[in-house]
């Protein structure tokens, strides 16, 4: 395990967390002595424990977030789009994903990627069921989707790991939104708001920023 390490905090239902998400993801492989771990928490929660609101609830800031996503998708080569019905409350997806990375399961990163998709490309309702079983799916087979599904994000300590992952995120690492960054290197831990801080996140670890497209990453690893 390395000294470097970032804990990246995210809610699919926020679009800015995808892009932090796949940024890190390209990253990793540029900066090799720094360790990732993903958490889920409920961005809902976050809000509701700092005192903070969704964005989109002041008209101005709603309205400039709206001009802000799709510029920022082509500048990230991310294929985002507009959710049918936004927002929509991802507490069940959340704890979909709680429950895989409780299991260990390397199918975190492509689930969570998959959940983006179908809320922020293909206009499906991250509150149905039937649709997060039809993504999970392909991924991680039709028996294990339908028991995540229907058993085990429904478990006491999924739901409590859940909360507690948000409660840490506020109460200890002072998150009032989405994606949430822990950053540690080595000597200090600073947190970070924002897919728009990888910069700053980089120069904090002494590693370098090359761009939301930096060497080594391919075009298909990103798009739908
Ligand atoms: N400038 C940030 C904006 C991130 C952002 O607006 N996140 C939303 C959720 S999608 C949020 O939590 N906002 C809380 C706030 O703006 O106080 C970025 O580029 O990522």
């Amino acid at each position: 395990m390395s000294n470097k390490r970032i804990t990246i905090f995210y809610d699919v239902v926020s679009p800015f967390s995808w892009f932090g998400f796949e940024l890190l993801r390209r990253y990793q492989s540029v900066w090799n002595g720094v360790d990732v771990a993903l958490q889920p928490f409920f961005l809902g929660g976050v809000m509701g424990a700092s005192g903070n609101k969704p964005p989109a609830t002041n008209p101005y800031k709603g309205a400039q977030m709206l001009k802000e996503i799709p510029l920022f998708g082509k500048m990230y080569d991310i294929d985002i789009g507009n959710p049918a019905n936004f927002p929509e409350k991802s507490l069940h997806a959340m704890r979909i994903l709680q429950a895989l990375k409780l299991q260990g399961s390397d199918k975190l990163t492509a689930v969570s990627l998959a959940f983006w998709k179908l809320y922020w490309h293909d206009k499906k309702s991250i509150e149905s069921k039937d649709d997060l079983q039809a993504y999970l799916a392909p991924i991680v087979g039709d028996a294990a989707a339908t028991r995540l599904v229907q058993h085990d994000s429904q478990t006491s300590e999924v739901k409590q790991a859940l909360a507690d992952a948000t409660k840490e995120a506020v109460d200890v690492h002072g998150a009032f939104g989405a994606p949430w960054f822990v950053v540690e290197n080595g000597n200090e831990t600073m947190t970070f708001f924002g897919s728009d801080r990888m910069e700053a996140i980089a120069f904090f670890l002494g590693e370098k920023y090359l761009g939301p497209c930096p060497p080594g990453y391919k075009r298909e690893s990103s798009k739908l």
